[in-house]
């Protein structure tokens, strides 16, 4: 549900001012970029303080939001805002209060004494241990079909045909399939393995390393502001997980801007300067217009203000739609005009449940604008989880891209950066 943004009556908007700096890649030509045109401010009410905002000629909408002036309290009870008009083609109210973020459950536990003989667990380490425990609740399903099959068997060539059916159920595709049970029998015969458990063990190694590839820490530092693309098909979670790693690189000390390219879906961009309130960063947005213009408008904006990322959201797409997949492709070479180097990660997000088609949207979203790497999301519910073990063994052609994160929830520590081991312990329910 997303919350009414209030809005705030400039008292002024400059005459003549422009908005966004079009990305009419006509214009934006090699003989000479447009100079970024100015931007109406969040509050614009002290910076133009001319014109009554009434008789004042609308800007182009472009709107750069100072998301939240006041930090926002996520942990505070959500005051729903005065029901107002969703205006965003002008200067927004800043503090607008945004419903209570999604926050891991806080419910209140009686805290026992501590006893002096046992050493309290670090907070890391129950973050820890709280996420591994919902990555395998997430893939529980495929947890329980592969880890059951080792329970009480003995090790013959029923059990190796019981594992083919399962991987290929967990939507690991048969390429996967064949090299993991591959490694598997030549591990069983070298190491006379004849415990069922020990077989799961193998296998368990076996999959974290065929993972391993994909592993791969997301490069924060790598450019600044370092500019990441996301891009995806519809409802896959591109938005949500732009929140959640704004929350995250914050986190990390990060300086955080981010674009609300998704302007064909209205509600999209409200959600996302929800999740700029949420994390108290800028939002650039514009009411309706090229998604392009506000990609470029938001690199130049990060630069001016010193931001380390720039994350650009953009509308959910079909590969088969080859129109739309031709305007992410101009995003991308009209983020390359404000800056030569970006976008410096450009990611696809996907949604876990959607099994061996998610091989044909990397396959797709590759060809088009060369992804640098994955989010995973919705791996709890449904998600089967094999296919990561497809995309490391390259099925179907696709390109190995790596993972660098996973998504097992709605709430704001559910995205983690995703690592092999614990994903494969996972998928085989240990
Ligand atoms: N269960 C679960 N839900 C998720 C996860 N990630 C996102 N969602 C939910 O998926 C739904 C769609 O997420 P969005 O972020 O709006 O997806 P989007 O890709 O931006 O959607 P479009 O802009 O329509 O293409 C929302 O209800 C999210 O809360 C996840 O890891 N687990």
């Amino acid at each position: 549900m997303f919350s009414f943004f209030k809005r705030k009556k400039p008292s002024s908007v400059e005459t003549g001012q422009q908005g966004s700096a079009t990305p009419d890649e006509g214009s934006l030509s090699d003989q000479g970029l447009p100079e970024p045109q100015p931007t109406v401010e969040g509050p614009a009410e002290d910076a133009h303080p001319q014109q009554p905002l009434e008789n004042a000629p609308i800007p182009e909408p472009l709107v750069e939001r100072e998301a939240a002036q006041a930090p926002v309290d996520l942990l505070a009870p959500t005051a729903l805002p005065a029901a107002d008009t969703v205006q965003v083609d002008v200067a927004i109210q800043a503090d607008i209060p945004g419903p209570a973020p999604e926050l891991p459950s806080h419910t209140p536990m009686p805290t026992p004494e501590p006893s002096p003989d046992t050493p309290m667990p670090a907070p890391a380490e129950i973050e820890k241990s709280s996420w591994l425990t919902r990555l395998k609740k997430g893939l529980s399903r495929t947890g329980q079909n592969i880890g059951g099959l080792f329970v009480g068997v003995k090790v013959d060539e029923s059990l190796f045909e019981d594992l083919e059916t399962a991987l290929i159920m967990a939507d690991a595709g048969v390429e996967a399939t064949e090299k993991l049970l591959t490694a598997l029998r030549a591990r069983v015969r070298k190491e006379k393995l004849s415990e069922a458990g020990q077989v799961k063990a193998a296998l368990r190694d076996i999959l974290a390393d065929h993972l391993a590839p994909l592993e791969k820490p997301f490069p924060l530092g790598k450019a600044s502001p370092l500019v990441i693309m996301i891009a995806g098909v519809n409802g896959a979670g591109k938005t949500t997980s732009i929140g959640k790693l704004a929350y995250a690189f914050q986190a990390q000390g990060a300086k955080v801007l981010l674009a609300a390219g998704d302007t064909f879906r209205a509600a999209a961009r409200e959600q996302l300067m929800e999740w700029g309130a949420r994390n108290n960063v800028t939002v650039i947005a514009q009411d309706g217009g090229d998604p392009a213009a506000v990609a470029f408008d938001a690199v130049n904006a990060g630069r001016a203000r010193e931001a380390s990322v720039v994350m650009v959201d953009t509308a959910g797409r079909l590969p088969t739609q080859l129109h739309l997949m031709e305007e992410l492709k101009k995003i991308k070479r009209v983020i390359g005009k404000a800056d030569g180097a970006a976008p410096h990660e450009v990611l696809l997000v996907i949604d876990g449940n959607t099994g061996q088609n998610a091989i044909a949207q990397i396959r797709a979203f590759d060809a088009a604008i060369n992804l640098t790497g994955l989010v995973v999301t919705k791996l709890d519910g449904t998600a089967k989880g094999g296919t990561l073990a497809a995309v490391a063994a390259g099925s179907q052609g696709v390109r190995p891209v790596p993972v660098y994160w996973i998504g097992v929830g709605e709430a704001l520590n559910d995205l983690q950066p995703f690592v092999a081991r614990e994903f494969a312990a996972a998928l085989i329910g240990d």
